[in-house]
């Protein structure tokens, strides 16, 4: 602050030498003080020039861009104020007097304070307190809006059509009042019929502007607010998709969704919406402020008195709005990802009797909404009571003041009824102003949110460009360590050497957190190890393309995810042009091709939500069929096969021992199922224990042999 007032003090003193200099020659040269309107615009120009010299030689950084501000109203307030003052007399070109001292003085005093009233009231920059990170946050939120500005510039045959539209519609909107004022005159003089016709056609020609460009620029806005919703949201989508495994463990699906849906329309909402009205409130302000200073200047600034009131009590308004704003948002996410993930979740959450509990964890989120909406109502409420007060008292103030007018004939009755009709309409825009900064910022919340995920890089190595005509299949584990990036002090992989061969079924046993979906996760390359490399043919796995390693290596996972829509969308999901036989086929390998011909339907049945008609173990043969059809090099079997009876097991013990050539890895809980592996990997705490085949493990009688006879005493050995 002292910085500032001190600043303030030295461009203040030259400005006043400036002045001085001004004053001296006339006094001089005794001539009459008169100068042109040319010569005053020089001279401030010239001010401007030498004071903006000065604060960048000799003031501080960090106030320079307060006091180029003031500076620059100080040197224009005088020669606008000449100009208009002489075309509001209708003697403009002729010439002017050289501002006396007490002029000079009442204009810093004004620029002065419009500045503090800037700063303070509608910036806030922080400038007061020397708070750099505001002046930041609010540089970034400029970035933001700027960056919205930008992704709508393919729109600009839309947005520049509905400019025009607000523009020709703000004009005619500002000449309703006066044309009313035009009316009430003709009518309160002497009747004249020509006067009453042209009055009343105007009236009726800026009436009937006014609504067809203002149709045409609501439907031009909202055509190019789809068209930007649409192409962030496709963006931001495809972003998503690219993302890796662990920032979908990071960011619940129902925060995902709000951030995809609602964040978008409100960034989106902030260009065409927000700067249609601060352009249409812009225009209006302008047009109205000069026709009202045409009727009556003293009207005008009793008008003007309330905007600073205005702006005072709508930045304290906009400071609480702002942090409820954002506080709600969470609150609103909180419920949405509360409520989705029950839904999502409903036969776990019935089973174990949780209704009750999430029934209450919804009503808690519910309750902290009411209270920040309570909150927030509260304080729009103060707010509105404290405008209206302020709003009713200086009409009362003008009125008088416009009756008192009135009987000197210093104005008209329809004057003084154009001057009401404007001034509630210059107040409503004048607040539009005011809101739209505290609008426009509270957008830019949501912006920064789509932006974060918009600008996101999936943190994994960029994948490489092989893709080799011939693909062997063999897949090597050379001494990695993985640990996951949400837990990453525990490893769920301890420099594990493994090798799963072409042509041969490897299983992969051990008791439950051992480490074995790490494995494949890390095969997937849904993540990368931290130490050692995955290899595939001998080439570390990163260096093949994802494509590529997705089309030769399939995936059939713990959970069996199916899709909405038939059972052969199922089975093909992804591939192109498969035929009907190929998915026929890949479901009788599967298993699944007679209680498919006994759907209502047949392949053709819709699965229903996430496949919610099948059972669980005809959703696993299903998304068996759906790796068969890929006629991958690669087969990985997650626990599969969990949910199967014996019989259908047995049934698909083909696939499990791959075709001619296929590498197969089976992830499984039941030693039965591994039994015939021609190779069986026993891992435990993220280590390779053992390894061998049934027999040369069994005749170890290591812990493979003990797990074994464990599930035989128990009786369990189906399941561990
Ligand atoms: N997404 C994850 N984030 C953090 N830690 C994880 C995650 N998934 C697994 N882990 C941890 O990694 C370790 C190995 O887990 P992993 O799922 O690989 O074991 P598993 O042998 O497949 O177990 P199961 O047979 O029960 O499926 C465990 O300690 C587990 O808690």
């Amino acid at each position: 602050m002292a910085k500032v007032l001190r600043a303030h003090g030295i461009a203040l003193c030259c400005d006043t030498l400036l002045w001085i200099a001004v004053w001296a020659v006339p006094l001089l040269s005794a001539s009459s003080g008169s100068v042109s309107l040319v010569w005053l615009w020089t001279f401030r120009f010239f001010s401007w020039v030498a004071l903006h010299l000065i604060s960048l030689m000799t003031v501080d950084r960090t106030v320079q861009p307060v006091l180029k501000r003031w500076i620059a109203v100080q040197c224009l307030i005088f020669p606008v104020f000449e100009s208009v003052k002489l075309l509001m007399s209708g003697t403009f070109g002729s010439a002017s007097s050289v501002p006396g001292p007490e002029m000079v003085v009442l204009g810093t005093v004004s620029s002065s304070v419009a500045c503090v009233l800037w700063e303070w009231a509608l910036l806030k920059t922080g400038w007061a307190s020397g708070d750099k990170s505001k002046e930041q946050k609010k540089q970034e939120a400029r970035a933001l809006l700027m960056r919205v500005v930008c992704y709508s510039r393919e729109d600009y045959f839309h947005l520049g059509a509905a400019f025009l539209f607000l523009i020709l519609a703000a004009l005619c909107e500002t000449f309703i009042p006066y044309c009313v004022g035009r009316v009430t005159d003709v009518l309160t003089a002497e009747y004249q019929h020509s006067s009453f016709t042209w009055a009343i056609g105007l009236m009726m020609l800026v009436s009937l502007g006014s609504s067809l460009f203002s149709g045409l620029r609501g439907g031009m806005f909202m055509c190019s607010l789809c068209r930007l919703n649409k192409r962030i949201r496709h963006k931001l989508f495809q972003n998503l998709l690219q993302q890796e495994i662990n920032f979908f463990e990071e960011n619940k699906p129902g925060s995902l969704t709000s951030r995809l849906v609602s964040d978008t329309d409100k960034m989106g909402r902030s260009v065409a919406m927000n700067v249609n009205v601060l352009i249409r409130s812009l225009v209006k302000t302008l047009g109205m402020l000069t026709l009202m200073l045409r009727l009556s200047w003293h009207l005008t600034t009793l008008t003007c008195v309330e905007m600073p009131i205005l702006a005072l009590l709508q930045n304290t308004y906009n400071t609480y709005s702002q942090r409820l704003s954002a506080k709600l948002q969470d609150c609103i996410a909180q419920c949405e990802q509360l409520a989705a993930s029950t839904i999502k979740s409903m036969r776990t959450v019935r089973s174990s009797n949780a209704t009750g509990q999430e029934q209450r964890r919804y009503e808690e989120a519910l309750a902290k909404k009411l209270e920040v909406q309570t909150q927030k109502g509260i304080y729009s409420a103060v707010h509105l009571l404290l405008r209206r007060f302020v709003n009713v008292g200086l009409r009362i103030l003008m009125l008088t003041k416009g009756r008192e007018l009135i009987s000197t004939g210093e104005l008209s009755i329809g004057s003084l009824l154009a001057f009401v009709l404007y001034q509630k309409d210059m107040v409503s825009n004048m607040r539009q102003l005011l809101y739209i900064y505290g609008d426009m910022l509270s957008t830019v919340s949501s912006a920064v949110k789509v932006f974060q995920f918009l600008d996101r890089r999936p943190r994994l190595r960029e994948a490489g460009e092989m893709a080799p005509e011939r693909l062997e299949g063999k897949l090597t584990f050379d001494r990695v360590s993985f640990a996951y990036p949400s837990c990453p002090e525990k490893k769920a992989l301890k420099s594990v050497c493994l090798e799963l061969k072409p042509g041969k079924m490897t299983a992969l046993v051990g008791p439950s957190g051992g480490g074995k979906s790490s494995v494949v996760s890390l095969l997937e390359r849904f993540y990368e190890p931290q130490e050692g490399e995955v290899l595939l043919d001998r080439e570390p796995l990163y260096r093949y393309q994802n494509q590529y390693i997705r089309s030769k290596m399939a995936l059939v996972s713990q959970d069996p995810v199916l899709f909405s829509g038939s059972v052969r969308h199922n089975i093909e999901y992804g591939l192109q042009d498969c035929t009907m036989e190929k998915v026929e086929q890949a479901a009788r390998r599967a298993n699944a091709h007679e209680f498919i011909c006994q759907l209502p339907n047949g392949y053709d049945t819709d699965v229903g939500e996430c496949g919610g008609q099948l059972s669980a173990g005809q959703k696993q043969c299903i998304t068996i069929a759906r790796a068969i059809v890929r006629n991958p090099q690669i087969l990985i079997l997650d626990e599969a096969t969990s949910c199967m009876d014996v019989n259908t097991q047995l049934a698909i013990q083909g696939v499990l021992s791959g075709s001619a050539g296929q590498t197969v890895l089976v992830v499984a809980h039941r030693l039965q199922t591994v039994e015939k592996a021609d190779h069986i990997i026993y891992m435990e705490d993220g280590v390779v224990m053992e390894q061998g085949t049934h027999q040369q493990l069994m005749d170890r009688a290591g812990r493979y042999y003990r797990l074994r006879e464990k599930l035989f005493t128990d009786q369990q050995d189906q399941y561990i």
